[in-house]
């Protein structure tokens, strides 16, 4: 008896440790959802008075609105090529999504005038989805492929239009195995309808600092790295798989070098 009640505090120990890493993982987790549906509570009234309604120009509140987060969140940015974002007029840009994190750094370089494209159903999502509609985020229905495609190429008439830049995630969901799913080609049929080139845009993996099945979100960088743009003009349909094809590769290998040279300045990490 006297010997396990010596033994019972130094098992509390490695509990301790345990519980304090998930909770840390749950809180921030929480403090990140509940701080990003206030900040919309204020941004949707800045929102209104500033233009009345859905507007793009409303996500430069937003963007303003959301700088900071990273900072609360232990995270730091290093963001190489923004030379690339200095065109004139509509561009798509692309990039990978590992999380819903990724908005952080999509507010580190989003350029004027350009907004994005998500599945509906973050439309429900509180003050997050009202914030979201008022910066003039085009949704669109994945279950329904013609529905998608539709509101696509509606999207490359407005983009030339109204000359707005949009963000599409080519992989199509969220993704953290450490790699780059096959992209869907709606991003591409998007860039040669409007004849406008593509901007590629790559976050480093996530996994030196979040992983979600162990319960761990410490600090940690993101780098995000702009690529050089890939041109369109000329384009038809027919080049659509070639043109998805070349995007993914650079990107691909750009995604693997930013995230080794992070893996290697951290140390080795666990997987
Ligand atoms: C102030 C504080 C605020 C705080 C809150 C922050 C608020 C705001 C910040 C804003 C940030 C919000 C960030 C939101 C991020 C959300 C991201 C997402 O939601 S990702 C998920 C949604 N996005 C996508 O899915 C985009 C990528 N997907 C595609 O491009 C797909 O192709 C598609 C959705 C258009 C269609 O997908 P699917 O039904 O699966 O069909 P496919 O297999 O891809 O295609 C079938 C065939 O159709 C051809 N195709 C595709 N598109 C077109 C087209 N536009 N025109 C003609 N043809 C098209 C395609 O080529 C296929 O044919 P094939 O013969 O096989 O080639
Ligand atoms: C009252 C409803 C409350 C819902 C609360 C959810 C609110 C989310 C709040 C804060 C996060 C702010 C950033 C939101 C934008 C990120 C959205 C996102 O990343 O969507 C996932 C989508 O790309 C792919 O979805 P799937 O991986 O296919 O699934």
């Amino acid at each position: 008896m006297d010997a396990l009640w010596m033994v019972s505090p130094l098992l509390l120990v490695p509990l301790l440790l345990w519980t304090s890493t998930t909770f840390a993982f749950y809180f921030k987790k929480f403090f990140y959802v509940a701080w990003m549906m206030f900040l919309a509570l204020l941004a949707i009234p800045m929102s209104v008075a500033k233009s009345g309604g859905r507007d793009i120009e409303n996500m430069r509140i937003i963007r303003f609105m959301v700088r900071h987060v990273k900072y609360l969140l232990g995270l730091r940015m290093e963001v190489s090529g923004q030379e690339h974002l200095q065109l004139q007029g509509p561009y798509v840009i692309i990039s990978n999504h590992q999380s819903s994190l990724d908005v952080l750094g999509m507010m580190e370089i989003l350029p004027d005038r350009c907004t994005t494209i998500a599945k509906k159903e973050l439309i429900y999502a509180g003050t997050v989805g009202l914030i979201c509609w008022l910066g003039g985020i085009v949704f669109i229905n994945r279950k329904k492929t013609s529905d998608a495609k539709s509101v696509m190429s509606d999207a490359a008439k407005t983009m030339l239009e109204d000359q707005i830049r949009l963000w599409v995630f080519p992989e199509g969901t969220r993704n953290q195995q450490g790699d780059l799913l096959p992209f869907k080609k709606g991003a591409f049929h998007l860039a040669v309808q409007a004849q406008v080139p593509i901007i590629p845009v790559v976050f480093s993996s996530y996994s030196n600092f979040y992983r979600r099945k162990e319960k761990q979100f410490n600090s940690g960088t993101i780098r995000l790295k702009i690529l050089p743009k890939i041109e369109t003009k000329g384009m038809t349909s027919d080049d659509v798989s070639s043109l998805a094809d070349k995007s993914y590769q650079v990107m691909r290998s750009a995604f693997l070098e930013i995230s080794d040279s992070i893996a290697q300045s951290n140390g080795p990490t666990r997987h």
